[in-house]
Formats: C-alpha cells, sequence, structure tokens
C-alpha cells in the first residue's frame, strides 16, 4: 500500500519560497538556433539546457541491406538471410533503414581500447575492477556453465566484439563472467547482482549474439487489420520505467551497431505514432515498458510469437504487485512462447524470496546467479546516516550542498524525497537558495522528466530532486552524492536508490536523514550498513536493537547471522520451497509482511498516494 507519510520536503509552504509564484513546467527542450529564453522561474532559470544534439550522422559504412526484421507480412519483405556471424545483411539500403551512429554521442574509449589486443588485461579507463575482484559469487542449479576470465573467451561474434570495445569494455565484470556463459549455453536465469556492476550488457550481449546466429525469423503472413503490419520482435526486454526504458535502448542499440539487429522501444508518455513508425521498419530486440506494449499487443501491432529471448530488468519490481498483473499478461496469456521454448533471464540488484518464488513460474530449470549478497550494497559506496529531525532537513542539506561546493568540485548530487508534491518544494526551495536544481517524479510529464534528466546529466542543474521513479537502473556517469533526504519504507529501495553513486567501480558516497519516523528500518539498514563494511553510528544500533524497531520478522529484517555470503536462491530453503502460500517465517528474504510487496509506490498508480496498475510510469 502506498505510504501517506508526509516529509519536510512537502512544506515548502511553511518556507518563504513558497510565497513565490510557484514555477511553471519546465519548458520543453530549447530549438537549435534560438538562444535561451530569459528565466521566468528557478526551475527554468537554473535549467536552460543545451541545445539537442544534431542528429546523429547515418553510418556511411553501413553493413550491406538486409529485410526488415521481424515485422510480419512486410510486403516484399524476404527472410533476411544471415550469412556471417560477424553482421547480419541488412536490409532496403533506403534512406530511414541507415543506422545512425550510437557512439556519436560518447566519449571516447579508453586510448588502447580498440587496440586491446583480444580485450587482454588492460583496464578501462576510470572503471577500478580490483573492486569486484574478491566479491563472493554463488550460483545453483545443474550443470552450471563455468565463467570466463575475459570477453576472448566468449564466442560473440566479431561485430559484437568490435562493438564491446567501442564502448571501452576490456574485461567483463564478475556478472558478466558468469552470466554471459550461462546464457549464451541457453539457459534460464535468475541473476543478482549488485547496482552498477554490469547487468545490462550482461543480458544484452547473449541475446544480440543469439539473434546474430539464430534461425531467420518466421514470418506468419497474418496482419494487424486495416492494412497495419504486426511486429515480431525476436527478444523483448521489460523495464519498469520509461527512462531505464530509454537507457536500456541506448545500450543495446551501441552493442547491436553494424550487427543487422535492430532495437526498438516502446514506452508510456511518449507519442506512440513514433513507436509504431519505428516497429514498422522492423525490430529484433523490442524494450519496453509493460503498459505500452500491452497497449501495442492489443492493437496487435506488435506479436510476441516469436519471441526466443524474454529479459526482466529490475524484474523482483516487474513482479512485485504493481506491475505483476500486466507482466503476467504479457508473458502468459498473450502469444509468447512458454519457458522451456524461449530463454528467460530475469536480472536485478535484490531479489526477495518471495519474488524468485513468484519468478520460478517463468522459468524452467533455471540457474541461480548470485554475485555478492543478494540484496546488498557495493562497499565502493560510503553510507552515512544522520539524525535529522524533519523540521531540520531542509537546513541540514544546505550545508552538506555548502560543503560539497567549498570543495571546489563539480559533483552530481541526487536527492530522494518521498513524494511528487515534495519533490517539486523541495526543487523550488534549493533553486531559491542558490543550488540549481531540477526534479523528476510521475506528476511531471514525459517532456519535462527527460528534459530534467538531461540537464542533471550535463551538469546544468547539478541537483536532482527524485522520488523512487528514478531510483532504478538509471545510470548517470558522475553522481558523486545520493541524498536520502527521506527514507523509503522499504530497504531494497534504499538500495537500488544508492546505487545510483558508486557504479562500474566507481566510489560515491550517500548520506541519509534519519528520525523516529524511519525507525523500522532501522535494524535493516543497520545490517546493510554492516554488511557493507560501513561504520554504524551506536544510536542506530540502539534503534535497531529494539524489537519494535525493525527487529521483528516481516520484509525489512534482513536474514542476518553475521554470515556475509550463503546461499540465496529460495530452491535452496527447505523452509520454503515449494510453500507459495507462506510469506512469513522472520527471513527477509522470504518474510512477506503487511509492508511487503502489497504496493508498488513509486510505480504504482501514477506514483505516490495510489496503487494498482502502473499506468503512469509507462
Ligand atoms: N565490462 C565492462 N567494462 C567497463 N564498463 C562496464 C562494463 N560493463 C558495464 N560497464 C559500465 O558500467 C556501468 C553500469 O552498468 P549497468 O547500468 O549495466 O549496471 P547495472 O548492474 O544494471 O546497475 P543497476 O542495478 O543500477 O541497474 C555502465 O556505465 C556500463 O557502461
Amino acid at each position: 500500500m502506498a505510504t501517506s507519510r508526509t516529509s519536510w520536503a512537502d512544506v515548502a509552504d511553511a518556507e518563504p519560497a513558497r510565497l513565490l509564484p510557484r514555477s511553471p513546467p519546465t519548458p520543453p527542450p530549447p530549438r537549435p538556433t534560438a538562444p535561451p529564453a530569459p528565466p521566468t522561474s528557478r526551475r527554468t532559470s537554473a535549467t536552460a539546457p543545451p541545445p539537442p544534439p544534431p542528429p546523429p550522422p547515418a553510418a556511411s559504412s553501413a553493413a550491406p541491406p538486409r529485410a526488415a526484421p521481424g515485422l510480419l507480412s512486410r510486403p516484399g519483405a524476404g527472410a533476411p538471410a544471415p550469412t556471417s556471424f560477424g553482421a547480419r545483411p541488412r536490409g532496403g539500403g533506403r534512406g530511414w533503414d541507415r543506422e545512425p551512429d550510437p557512439f556519436a554521442d560518447s566519449a571516447p574509449p579508453a586510448p588502447d581500447a580498440d587496440a586491446a589486443d583480444e580485450f587482454g588485461e588492460h583496464q578501462n579507463t576510470g572503471i577500478n575492477f580490483d573492486a569486484y575482484e574478491d566479491i563472493p559469487v554463488e550460483t545453483s542449479g545443474q550443470e552450471v556453465p563455468p565463467p570466463v576470465s575475459t570477453f576472448a573467451e566468449i564466442d560473440l561474434g566479431d561485430a559484437l566484439n568490435q562493438n564491446i570495445r567501442r564502448c571501452g569494455y576490456v574485461r567483463p565484470t564478475p556478472v558478466q563472467r558468469h552470466a554471459i556463459p550461462i546464457s549464451l549455453a541457453g539457459r534460464d536465469l535468475m541473476a543478482c547482482a549488485q547496482t552498477g556492476s554490469g547487468k545490462t550488457a550482461a543480458f544484452c550481449f547473449p541475446i544480440i549474439s543469439g539473434i546474430m546466429r539464430g534461425p531467420p525469423v518466421a514470418r506468419p503472413q497474418r496482419g494487424g487489420g486495416m492494412g497495419m503490419r504486426t511486429a515480431c520482435p525476436s527478444a523483448l526486454i521489460l523495464s519498469p520505467t520509461r527512462e531505464l526504458s530509454m537507457q536500456i535502448h541506448e545500450e543495446a542499440r551501441k552493442f547491436s551497431y553494424q550487427t543487422g539487429v535492430r532495437v526498438v522501444v516502446a514506452y508510456g508518455g511518449a507519442p506512440i505514432t513514433n513507436q509504431l513508425r519505428d516497429l514498422e521498419r522492423g525490430v529484433d530486440i523490442l524494450v519496453a515498458t509493460p503498459g505500452r506494449l500491452v497497449d501495442l499487443l492489443e492493437r496487435a501491432r506488435v506479436s510476441l510469437q516469436s519471441i526466443r529471448y524474454l529479459a526482466l530488468d529490475e524484474a523482483d519490481r516487474m513482479l512485485d504487485m504493481g506491475f505483476e498483473p500486466q507482466v503476467r499478461r504479457i508473458v502468459e496469456q498473450m502469444d509468447m512462447p512458454p519457458p522451456g521454448v524461449r530463454q528467460t533471464m530475469l536480472f536485478s540488484a535484490t531479489f526477495p524470496k518471495e519474488i524468485q518464488r513468484m519468478a520460478s513460474d517463468f522459468l524452467e530449470n533455471y540457474i541461480f546467479l548470485a554475485v555478492g549478497r543478494v540484496g546488498s550494497s557495493t562497499d565502493l559506496i560510503a553510507q552515512r546516516v544522520e539524525f535529522v529531525q524533519e523540521a531540520d532537513k531542509r537546513s541540514h542539506l544546505m550545508d552538506l550542498l555548502h560543503a560539497q561546493r567549498d570543495t571546489g568540485k563539480q559533483t552530481l548530487t541526487l536527492v530522494f524525497v518521498e513524494t511528487k508534491r515534495g519533490a517539486d518544494s523541495l526543487e523550488s526551495w534549493l533553486c531559491m537558495n542558490g543550488f540549481p536544481a531540477t526534479s523528476i517524479h510521475g506528476d511531471r510529464n514525459q517532456q519535462e522528466r527527460e528534459y530534467a534528466l538531461r540537464s542533471f546529466k550535463s551538469g546544468q542543474t547539478p541537483i536532482l530532486v527524485a522520488t523512487d521513479v528514478a531510483a532504478r537502473g538509471l545510470d548517470i556517469p558522475d553522481v558523486a552524492h545520493v541524498v536520502n533526504f527521506d527514507l523509503p519504507n522499504d530497504i531494497d529501495d534504499y538500495v537500488h536508490r544508492i546505487g545510483r553513486t558508486g557504479r562500474a567501480g566507481k566510489s560515491g558516497l550517500a548520506t541519509a536523514f534519519f528520525n523516529d519516523n524511519n525507525s523500522s528500518l532501522a535494524r535493516s539498514l543497520a545490517e546493510l550498513m554492516q554488511e557493507s563494511n560501513q561504520e554504524v553510528p551506536a544510536w542506530l544500533s540502539r534503534y535497531a536493537a529494539r524489537p519494535s524497531y525493525g527487529g521483528g520478522g516481516g520484509r525489512n529484517r534482513r536474514s542476518g547471522g553475521g554470515s556475509r555470503f550463503g546461499g540465496r536462491d529460495f530452491r535452496n530453503d527447505s523452509s520454503s520451497f515449494g510453500k507459495s502460500g507462506s510469506r512469513g517465517g522472520g527471513d527477509y528474504y522470504g518474510g512477506g509482511s503487511s509492508g511487503g510487496y502489497g504496493g508498488s509506490s513509486a510505480y504504482g498508480g501514477g506514483g505516490y498516494g495510489g496503487a494498482g496498475a502502473p499506468s503512469s510510469w509507462d
């Protein structure tokens, strides 16, 4: 159930700032030619965005033409005939089918990356892989394929290998080392690995490689009616938020550049016509949010009958009560091939046992992979918890920001609050006080959300105030500090939130403001910090020790006992295996409680305050 907890972030009305006119919604990104309009509000003044990037150049050295992939009843579209594993032939040779260079806006890879002889031992610049070296890994399931140490050991194909080099990836991360061979062997996989540890590539590489080497897509003759065509992707990647879907799409486009594998994204809040046009051009891999996909399926513009690969990113979120009905509908009640026929991969940094149990419906003879402790945060993130009363939160935040500014370093700070109203209010207040900020939450329209994210990423507004819509998956380089201005009710949400910093081997800082309102989180927070080698303040330990403050079972109780790593596959837990109705037991991973997965607060029903269908997030 969504919480109605209020926070000091909500109370702009008590502050001088609220007496000023409220900021109008952020305008759409400015036109490339016009100079930025004079500021009309704090929000707009602080966030004058850079002009949109020019359209990416068409790839001049495009691979040979190939028929449009994954499209039913495409007139004249013969089945593409893969000619080599290096790259599939591309279709049409028509202007619109030229492949823009997805690397055009990227920072150049490590200087020696291109020459990095078979992905030798050179490290990608800025990535501290040693941080991951001694991480414990556990796999369970039958006949687990062995891990690899280098990309060179995996036969991903020349074209994909070339793109891995272009990305500057020199060595696989631990989750990639284990997950890629498992997926390439055709096995279903439930994988849990820490935030920022490269899970996106871990599911994208096998999918792209499998499509490149796979048979041509079958093309049934049925259409969507009214002469419309039905797109028939080979792979489906589902994610819970629009921004995450866009990010996965961008990544997957890089990985599949000039492979002939076409990636399309579909998410709510954006005009469906553009997405339909994209789908008509053909699609091998469809990245989507559930709501928009259901819409496309109902319009018969997408068919899932050719799906060979299904990946659920943030799988635990996809299967909690906010999304589960839609996801079940997509996976079980449409025309998708069943488990065993398709290959299914579930990824997240957190995987409560009750969700594992539910997820096992989607899998067949799967391998469970845990890199690091399930649901743990990475040691790369320095975690601080400070006791701050509600009324003092703003001044405390201000102190932190001033201290940060005094270091002279330009850093990005992500501030999580509980409510959408709180996000707006805090954003305005920060701007009023000389800290350029923007915000992202479910009441902002999609254009505003994307604009806010761009403005933050570019450093134009180095503070982003966000609800949990930004908690999962977003990979924003240079986020140095995550502030939990309002702590979440759920320790898993905390893990994902702080995971927006300390990514890809870099270090980061997370500060949480704790007070009596957060007492139910005390124990799990203290345990998490301890597991991650963080100093737990004595006052927090005292909170945690009180039985009524998070000490009594339920979802926020972690399975403690001092063991930093152990069996996490719910199939190995004799007390919970097979008892699908059992939700108690006081084991964090298996324990459901009233505060558990009863509602997807940020994702459901348009955000906080509404349960049910995640309509506004997709
Ligand atoms: N092998 C690699 N070498 C270098 N960088 C990598 C490698 N794999 C991934 N990365 C980079 O690491 C960053 C984090 O990757 P990714 O977003 O996939 O993490 P994640 O595990 O999905 O995180 P989250 O749990 O927050 O979703 C990205 O910027 C990605 O480009």
